[in-house]
């Protein structure tokens, strides 16, 4: 039966036939002594209020779960931030202090599961650490601490002050004309939040760089030859998803391909922009 989102919602959905929106979690240690896997309740809210999906937090670890299962369980993935970060063996380089903590459980499930799910067209959006995941997946090597690097302005969450100060609007994204972004966005500048350190340093092959903060910091990729939706971007879209002008076309396009993907019975939505 369909149900009123909140007012802030642009359509209805049958909540009995919602796309099934994997979320991947982060490993975190409760009180300091017990093992949890959690993703933020932003990224649920937005998969629900402007997805129009149903969101299931899955573990990142593959003691736990498998690709296979994975694709089959879901119609598409949200791969979220992180503090962790991707350990720099995935893109052939020596770990250093600068380098920070680690989840290796999450690069041994986030890695293959997006590369197989972007070869199938199976949805997919990255964001923060999910983007650094998507760009490394795909042959990019990453910086590990871009403020260091001539010219760049400090992308790092803020240490002090409430949610809303550290999820604030920070910098403009330029988008490249033509790009996915400048499609869903129907803009070529956008303003974004930033919370990260790191960022890319040499894009793979087939990762296409479709916008920049305004020190030349990719923000947003895409990868080439994906036959379905595969987007990924360094800030966080999720934060006030519902109500920001740049998250909400996002995530309603992402909506749309997990739809699509269901509908279809597994095939790729054509590719957006
Ligand atoms: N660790 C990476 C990615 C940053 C990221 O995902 N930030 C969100 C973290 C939110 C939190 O603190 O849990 C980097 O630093 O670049």
């Amino acid at each position: 039966m369909a149900k009123l989102l909140p007012a802030a919602s642009v359509y209805y959905v049958d909540l009995m036939t919602r796309p099934i929106v994997g979320i991947i979690s982060n490993a975190y240690l409760i009180n300091d002594q017990y093992p949890a896997h959690a993703c933020g309740s932003m990224n649920t809210d937005a998969v629900v209020q402007v997805s129009g999906a149903m969101p299931l937090a899955f573990p990142a670890d593959p003691e736990v779960v498998t690709i296979p299962e994975l694709l089959d369980a879901f119609d598409g993935f949200l791969f979220t931030g992180g503090r962790p970060n991707v350990h720099p063996e995935e893109y052939g380089e020596e770990p250093t202090e600068a380098h920070g903590t680690f989840d290796r459980n999450r690069d041994r499930v986030a890695l293959p599961l997006i590369r197989a799910a972007v070869e199938r067209g199976q949805p997919i959006l990255g964001i923060c650490r999910g983007f650094q995941e998507v760009a490394v997946a795909f042959g990019s090597t990453l910086h590990p601490e871009i403020r260091e690097l001539p010219g760049r302005m400090n992308h790092r969450m803020p240490p002090d002050g409430t949610l809303e100060e550290k999820f604030a609007l920070r910098h403009d994204v330029i988008l490249a004309p033509g790009s996915p972004y400048a499609h869903v966005f129907g803009t070529e500048r956008v303003r974004t939040n930033t919370l990260h350190g790191q960022g890319i340093k040499v894009a793979g092959p087939r990762v296409r760089i479709d916008g920049w903060a305004e020190d030349d910091t990719p923000e947003a990729i895409s990868i080439d030859g994906a036959p379905g939706f595969a987007m990924a971007v360094q800030w966080h879209p999720e934060a006030n998803a519902a109500e920001d002008p740049v998250s909400r076309p996002l995530f309603a396009a992402f909506g749309e391909a997990c739809r699509a993907w269901r509908a279809s019975g597994g095939q790729p939505l054509r590719a957006v922009g």
